[in-house]
């Protein structure tokens, strides 16, 4: 995540952060700090006002991918603080100058285009998107979400969630497996055919495992490790394309 407003210019930012190093209490967060910024994605990101560098990772899948269109529902699931719905807004209501900060709402009725954000942590108002505050994984938020889409089916669902680290890296991993599924769990109800699933896990003992019932699940299914993750993390995508619904007859 960023800190620092977004009004601030890369300069003043960068300066800012200078001076924090130098009076950041802890060796780690001196070390935090200093990395961001020597971080391409973190000035890249300020210049383009995206509250996260982990906007990059979308714009990577996505120029990749191409699944990011006008008219196409969307669920962003651990949104906060909101650079993916974003890079959503601003790819799918292209008439709009989204670059720009603002808190009026828009009309989205521009085209037919449907974004849900919802994370556990408030996420500041961006044009075009339903914000929802609260835990995913509880029922009562999923029937939120189901009344935002009044019975439309889902072209895409994105999941970014990733558990608070514990510092241990197998609880981490299974943390973040449960998410996965919760996602996927969401997606297989909500997903139109063919549509379009994309969640960020950390690697470990059962990603294979969840990799396989992915694969039984959509035509496609890429691991993906966008330039934006840090070399060293064990975080990865599940890039999965062309959802088997099974249709009633
Ligand atoms: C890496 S951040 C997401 C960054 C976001 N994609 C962006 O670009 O701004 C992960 C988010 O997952 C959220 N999260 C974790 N568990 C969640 C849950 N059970 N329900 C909703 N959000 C959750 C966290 O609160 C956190 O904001």
């Amino acid at each position: 995540m960023l800190q620092g407003g977004l009004k601030l210019s890369v300069n003043a930012w960068q300066k800012s952060s200078f001076n924090q190093v130098r009076y950041a209490s802890s060796p780690s967060s001196k070390r935090w700090i200093a990395r961001q910024v020597r971080d391409q994605f973190v000035k890249k990101a300020l210049s383009q006002n995206y509250r996260a560098r982990s906007a990059f990772k979308l714009l990577e899948l996505d120029q990749k991918y191409n699944f990011i269109k006008p008219g196409s529902v969307f669920i962003d699931c651990g949104a906060a603080p909101g650079s993916w719905s974003q890079v959503i807004s601003r790819k799918v209501y292209p008439e709009l100058d989204l670059t720009i900060e603002q808190t009026e709402a828009v009309d989205t009725k521009l085209n037919d285009s449907l974004i849900i954000a919802v994370d556990l942590l408030p996420i500041e108002p961006i044009p075009g998107v339903n914000i929802i505050q609260g835990d995913f994984t509880d029922i009562n938020i999923q029937q939120k979400i189901k009344e935002l889409l009044k019975e439309r089916e889902v072209d895409v669902v994105v999941s970014d969630m990733a558990p608070n680290f514990s510092g241990q890296h197998f609880i981490d991993h299974v943390k973040s497996m449960e998410l996965c599924e919760s996602s996927l769990n969401f997606a297989e109800q909500a997903l139109k055919f063919g549509g379009t699933f994309l969640c960020k896990f950390l690697m470990g003992e059962s990603d294979h495992e969840f990799r396989n019932l992915l694969k039984t699940k959509f035509n496609r299914v890429r691991h993906e490790k966008p330039q934006a993750v840090h070399k060293k993390s064990t975080e990865g995508y599940y890039m999965c394309l062309g959802y088997k619904k099974q249709v009633d007859r």
